[in-house]
């Protein structure tokens, strides 16, 4: 019997007593997966090798299961800490052995309820005391955490289901399901073995050598196989956020907005005091901001003299004849410290200055979509750099109905019809809004913006006259709601889901 190339190389690798997964035929012949199940296909066909499918589990890591594995399981990082603290002496608070574990977030409590399911000392009204004699190397979750992080194709019917179950408990192992399809000889294809199969010459092209010389009349070409499987080729493409930006763009520019721009770092005079915000306010000295080490302060001639003063006069004593201001003392020093801006209102403040000066006229709309940075704690809602939507309307006479208005007709244009509002407070808007929409897939609201109307306060130092209301929406967030995405890191950050990207068909 004569046959392609590719097909006798197959029938060679196939056995009659075990089934042979395509993979491992094409490993052993050199031949392309597709290439070899494409052979195995018609090889069936000729009733020389049945082919059959078999689904096979694999125990893997979850993302987080892959971070524990790598860092250490969190109640084994408060062991340490604990021991570091001298927990092994006597009691030590938990506050002392939580820092140096360097434990955050949901860890906290991840790492005190198996620290005491695994009996790794003991927790009492808010101290811990830990028993040197565990050791964390011979804990069977850590020695399964780390089995999987170097071994590949991990039976989960052979291994330890108390362990497994535990970790499919704490979201830290998955079982991983995939089609193997393998091959095995039919008597006819043994037969066909015994009596001899020869590799046919076949073409695979016709070249102008074939046609020139007349041969191509006396050879055998290559049947294709158009069913064959062929590799998915993924092409470049935009990135699902910046379809869902460039969207919002044509949104605005739609609804008769143009765009400003402006600086991702700048002095907290335009981010902070230009806002009316206090310069005692929690949030200027938290934590959660990103304060620039080098330079540290923007030159004092870059901020306009005449504004300094009148924003420095609305602080001390507010603005208009009754005006209250906070009467507590205003540095300008401290308004020169340098920023990753937390919010993009820096550039409307920005604008609204640079318009008032040139005297512009209402009615004016203006947007931006760029990043602004908090130090917020990572999870499935929360980035440390963010998308944000910002924009306003400068007219005579706004109203809360405007505002919602705007809301209303903006989101529309995704599909996204239930926005709530829920009364808020910021110190440069009064009304001041929250807004929430419901998530399609986990039914929940989650929080999507924050908008008011800007306070006289604010306006008045900035020489606008008319009234402006405003926003600051998340790119992120209107992406969750407008694709159904559940994690925003599967979209955007350092783990992002490549298959999701790839698959995510971005149609609004
Ligand atoms: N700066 C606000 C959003 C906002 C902008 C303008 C007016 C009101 C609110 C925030 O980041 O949450």
């Amino acid at each position: 019997m004569k046959l392609p190339e590719t097909q006798v190389a197959v029938l060679e690798a196939a056995s009659a007593d075990d089934p042979t997964p395509v993979e491992q035929i094409a490993e052993e012949t050199g031949e392309q997966v597709q290439a070899v199940a494409g052979a195995a296909f018609e090889l069936e066909e000729k009733g020389l090798l049945a082919v059959t499918e078999r689904i096979d589990a694999e125990l893997v890591l979850t993302q987080e299961g892959e971070q524990y594995a790598f860092e250490g399981l969190p109640e084994h990082s408060l062991w340490v800490g604990a021991l570091s603290g001298g927990a092994d002496e006597e009691p030590i608070e938990l506050g002392k052995a939580i820092g140096p574990a360097g434990l955050q977030g949901e860890q906290v409590d991840i790492a005190l309820s198996n620290f005491a399911r695994k009996g790794m000392g003991d927790i009492d009204s808010g101290t811990v005391a830990v028993d040197p004699e565990f050791d964390p190397d011979s804990d069977p979750e850590h020695a399964l955490l780390e089995r999987l992080s170097e071994e590949e194709g991990v039976d989960p019917a052979e291994t330890d289901d108390d362990r497994v179950d535990a970790l499919e408990r704490r979201g830290l192992v998955e079982v991983e399901e995939s089609t193997v399809r393998e091959v095995t000889l039919t008597d006819e294809g043994v037969t066909a073995m015994m009596e001899g199969v020869e590799v046919a010459e076949t073409v695979g092209q016709v070249t102008p050598e074939l046609l020139t010389s007349g041969e191509w009349e006396d050879v055998e070409f290559a049947e294709y196989n158009v069913q064959a499987d062929a590799e998915t080729v993924h092409g470049g493409k935009p990135h699902a956020l910046r379809e869902m930006s460039e969207r919002v763009k044509d949104v605005l520019v739609g609804m008769g907005f143009e765009e400003m721009q402006g600086p991702h770092v700048d002095a907290d005079f335009y981010i902070n005091d230009c806002l009316f915000m206090p310069q005692d306010h929690p949030a200027r000295n938290h934590w959660d901001r990103f304060a620039l080490e080098e330079p540290a302060q923007m030159d004092r001639e870059n901020l306009p003299p005449d504004l300094v003063d009148r924003v420095e006069a609305a602080h001390r004593d507010g603005v208009g004849p009754d005006g209250e201001g906070y009467h507590s003392p205003w540095d300008e020093d401290f308004a020169r410290a340098l920023a990753l801006r937390g919010h993009t209102t820096n550039l409307s403040v920005r604008h609204l200055a640079g318009l008032a000066e040139g005297d512009i006229d209402p009615p004016q709309r203006y947007f931006s979509i760029e990043k602004a940075y908090r130090n917020d704690t990572l999870d499935a809602t929360h980035l440390l750099e963010f998308f944000q939507i910002e924009g306003w309307v400068m007219a005579e006479d706004l109203s809360v109905r405007d505002l919602m208005g705007t809301f209303t007709e903006f989101y529309e244009q995704f599909g996204i019809t239930d926005i709530q509002f829920k009364p808020h407070y910021n110190p440069y808007t009064e009304p001041s809004f929250e807004l929430f929409g419901r998530h399609p897939e986990t039914d929940e609201l989650i929080e999507i913006g924050n908008s008011g109307i800007f306070r006289p306060e604010m306006l008045e130092p900035l020489g606008v006259e008319a009234d402006v209301m405003a926003w600051g929406l998340a790119l992120e967030r209107l992406f969750m709601l407008a694709t159904g995405a559940e994690d925003i890191r599967d979209v955007h950050g350092t783990l992002v889901d490549l298959d999701f990207l790839r698959n995510e068909e971005v149609v609004y």
